[in-house]
């Protein structure tokens, strides 16, 4: 599994908004870490720095070893192919069938149409019925994707994920669009697959409960600075009310 380090990291937008300022932590292979943190504290534009969807204006982002903010997009598509992400808003296809948008996953590996419907090659249609079956959908293969609950649609794009084999999981606010009960199915799912393969995870959360109950080490931003980085069970729990109750500079300066 790959490592995932984050050096010097910041990010200051052209309009001048500073939204990272010089972040430093490493996710060892195989540790499931949770990014806590106000609206507006980092977390999105740290998530897109991670795979170099967004350009740091310092500071470095190493996937397995290797940096990944130098590199081409050409550089970049093999580590990118073992980075799997589930969104908050799930991003199928709505109007393809479930067993396609599963077959999305192969992307990175397959470049030929027939990848993505019934006469793609016999090992991957096999292989998306066997990432439905784990995410207990087999039966769904058929169906519209926007025929699915939001929480059935999630668990979608957890096979989809599966498809990539992937070695690093990003996941930004997984269960933010889900009821109650459908996010900590979801929730389970992604951490039983999780800790099956024993994958490297950092996973967005809203809700502190959840991040409380699944999370191992908590990092949590506060206005781009890096204000939590601690293992769950010696988290002391005023730190993290304090991250979400106490005004944010930006509040004071507002204020
Ligand atoms: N494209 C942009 N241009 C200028 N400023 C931006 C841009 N994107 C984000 N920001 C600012 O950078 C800061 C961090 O934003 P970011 O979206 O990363 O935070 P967040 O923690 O993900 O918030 P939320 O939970 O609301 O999604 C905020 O002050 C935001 O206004």
């Amino acid at each position: 599994m790959r490592s995932l380090q984050v050096k010097n990291l910041s990010k200051v937008y052209p309009n001048g908004n500073q939204a990272l300022n010089n972040i430093n932590f490493t996710v060892n292979p195989g540790e499931a870490v949770i990014l806590l943190g106000h609206n507006g504290s980092g977390k999105s534009t740290l998530f897109r720095s991670m795979i170099n969807f967004e350009t740091p204006t310092t500071g470095e982002v190493l996937i397995g070893g290797q940096s990944t903010t130098s590199l081409s997009r050409r550089q970049l598509r093999p580590i990118r192919q073992k980075v799997g992400m589930v969104f908050q808003n799930f991003n199928l296809v709505h109007n393809l069938s479930v067993f396609q948008n599963v077959l999305f996953g192969a992307l990175g590996t397959s470049k030929t149409i027939q990848t993505f419907n019934w006469i793609a090659p016999k090992e991957l249609r096999f292989k998306a019925m066997e990432a439905l079956d784990r995410v207990g959908l087999s039966e769904f293969a058929k169906r519209r994707a926007d025929e699915l609950s939001g929480g059935q649609q999630q668990r979608v794009a957890i096979a989809r994920m599966l498809m990539q084999d992937p070695e690093l999981v990003l996941a930004d606010e997984p269960i933010a669009s889900l009821d109650p009960k459908a996010g900590r199915e979801v929730m389970d799912l992604l951490w039983d697959i999780v800790h099956e393969r024993g994958l490297t995870v950092v996973s967005i959360l809203h809700q502190m409960d959840i991040a409380k109950e699944y999370g191992e080490r908590i990092l949590a931003l506060k206005d781009g600075e890096l204000v939590i980085d601690q293992d769950i069970h010696t988290l002391n729990e005023r730190a993290l009310n304090d991250l979400y109750h106490q005004p944010t500079t930006k509040q004071r300066a507002g204020a």
